[in-house]
């Protein structure tokens, strides 16, 4: 039982432990590192730096071109050679460049410099910036006279041939990410200008965009996501290792309790044992000193409540003047025997009555009575065998119990019993009583209604022998 309590302890301990770890390891999952995500590795790519330097050297020089006294005169005075002239100059300024004049009306001013592209630039022209598909970048910036009213556009384009490069070169974070150059069309419509990696990926996950200021192109970078399995699975196996640990430790701890505790148990039992056997061995763990006394005395303890809890258990049971069974006892034992006389068995009974026990209370006094009742118990309990039940039915009538007797026998154990009992008791101290009484027997019979029915009968006969003149026993059988 002990240890069972103990085992089931520890188990629930352990059960609680491997929970907690588990909580622990929820929580710890939770507060784990985000994952870097894909702009902060990738930071800001020196592709999009050298575009941007670009697009803004682009924008500068656009700016300068619309400023410049020579455009303006172009736009006023709208003639043809005034613009060829200044257009003349862009170009030799930088060949790689194309530059356009072209007015609010969409009228160009040098349509000798027009690219395939144009009639598409005019018609973005003031939003911004536009790629081509060749990768060239247009740049548009508005014309103003001194009234600040808007003359036309200066559209600068140039082709940006290291694009190619800059984007095969682009670092991406991982080996097995994706990327895209995509161009803004307008209207939330993008085109793919360029590919790389596996593009499988992109169903996935959510790409990181990276804008490339001044132009029309941005930068989108798919990583492959990690699994959850594979996110969830170290947390997992940590738990389950922290577990097993705890586990292993609360078990082997218990156990190594549970032993103490067994071991200390069972030599207290075998010292006790011994001691109560009066002989002490050498083999305890402990000093046999430290225990001799405590354990004497709760020995002697114990002896003594046993003693009492006899004691006040037969005391129930006694008559307290004649110290033989009282009345609830002589019923008890009446019950447990009529319950045999189906089993063929035969029982009993003789009621006595001390003659003039009356007599004695008023004469000698209630003390004298007393003794006289104490002594004839004592008289009854040395002249009878120990196996029949002798009780004190109240007053100065008592009764014998002959169990397993029948009628005949108990008879002669009547008359014996008369035989040998004292003809006189001393009550008080030179007071002696002549010893006398009567006596009805009769039997249990399994015909009765009860087991009362045989105690009237030896009452009956009782009768008669007071009757008769006392100091004699009468018979009456069962019908
Ligand atoms: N001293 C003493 N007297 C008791 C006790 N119990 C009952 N008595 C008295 O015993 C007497 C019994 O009276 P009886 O039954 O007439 O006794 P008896 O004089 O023997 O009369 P018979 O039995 O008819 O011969 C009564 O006076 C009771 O008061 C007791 O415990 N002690």
């Amino acid at each position: 039982m002990l240890q069972t309590s103990i085992l089931r302890f520890g188990l629930m301990l352990a059960a609680a432990l491997v929970l907690l770890t588990g909580a622990a390891t929820f929580a710890l999952y939770q507060l784990r590192e985000p994952e870097h995500s894909t702009s902060e590795e990738l930071g800001k790519p020196v592709m999009a730096a050298q575009i941007e330097f670009l697009a803004d050297a682009m924008q500068r020089s656009a700016a300068s071109i619309a400023a410049h006294p020579q455009t303006l005169a172009c736009f006023t005075a709208l003639a043809a050679e005034v613009c060829q002239t200044q257009a003349a100059n862009l170009h030799a300024l930088n060949p790689n460049a194309t530059v356009l004049f072209v007015t609010d009306g969409q009228r160009q001013l040098l349509p000798g410099f027009l690219p395939g592209e144009t009639r598409r630039l005019l018609a973005t022209a003031g939003k911004g910036a536009m790629a081509t598909a060749t990768f060239n970048l247009s740049l548009s910036h508005e014309v103003r006279d001194a009234n600040d009213k808007r003359l036309g556009f200066v559209i600068v384009e140039q082709s940006v041939p290291q694009l190619q490069a800059l984007f095969d070169t682009l670092p991406l974070p991982d080996a097995a990410a994706y990327a895209e150059l995509q161009q803004n069309q307008g209207g939330g419509a993008t085109a793919v200008l360029m590919r790389r990696g596996n593009q499988a990926i992109k169903l996935n996950a959510r790409p990181t965009l990276i804008a490339l200021a001044g132009t029309p192109w941005l930068i989108a970078v798919w990583r492959p996501q990690t699994p959850i399995v594979e996110n969830v699975m170290p947390y997992v196996l940590g738990w389950l290792v922290a577990s097993l640990a705890v586990a292993v430790l609360v078990v082997a701890t218990t156990l190594a309790i549970r032993n103490r505790v067994v071991d200390n148990l069972r030599i207290l039992v075998k010292f006790t044992n011994d001691l109560r056997q009066q002989r002490l061995r050498g083999d305890y763990q402990a000093s046999l000193g430290e225990f001799q006394m405590p354990l004497e005395t709760m020995l002697k303890l114990g002896r003594v409540m046993l003693g009492r809890q006899k004691e006040v258990s037969s005391q129930a049971r006694l008559d307290h003047l004649s110290q033989v069974n009282n009345r609830r006892s002589f019923d008890e034992k009446q019950k447990e025997l009529f319950a045999t006389l189906k089993d063929g068995w035969t029982h009993s009974l003789l009621i006595l009555d001390i003659d003039n026990f009356k007599q004695v209370n008023d004469t000698f006094g209630h003390e004298a009575g007393d003794q006289l009742i104490i002594k004839f118990g004592n008289a009854l309990k040395s002249c009878l065998r120990n196996s029949d039940f002798i009780a004190r039915l109240g007053g100065d009538e008592f009764c014998v119990i002959f169990p397993y007797t029948p009628l005949d026998r108990a008879r002669e154990l009547a008359e014996r019993l008369r035989a040998n009992m004292p003809e006189s008791v001393e009550l008080i101290p030179g007071v002696t009583q002549k010893l006398s009484w009567s006596g009805g027997l009769s039997e249990y019979s399994r015909d009765d209604g009860g087991e009362n029915e045989a105690l009237a009968r030896a009452d009956a006969a009782l009768l008669e022998a007071k009757r008769g003149g006392r100091n004699a026993t009468r018979v009456r059988a069962s019908a």
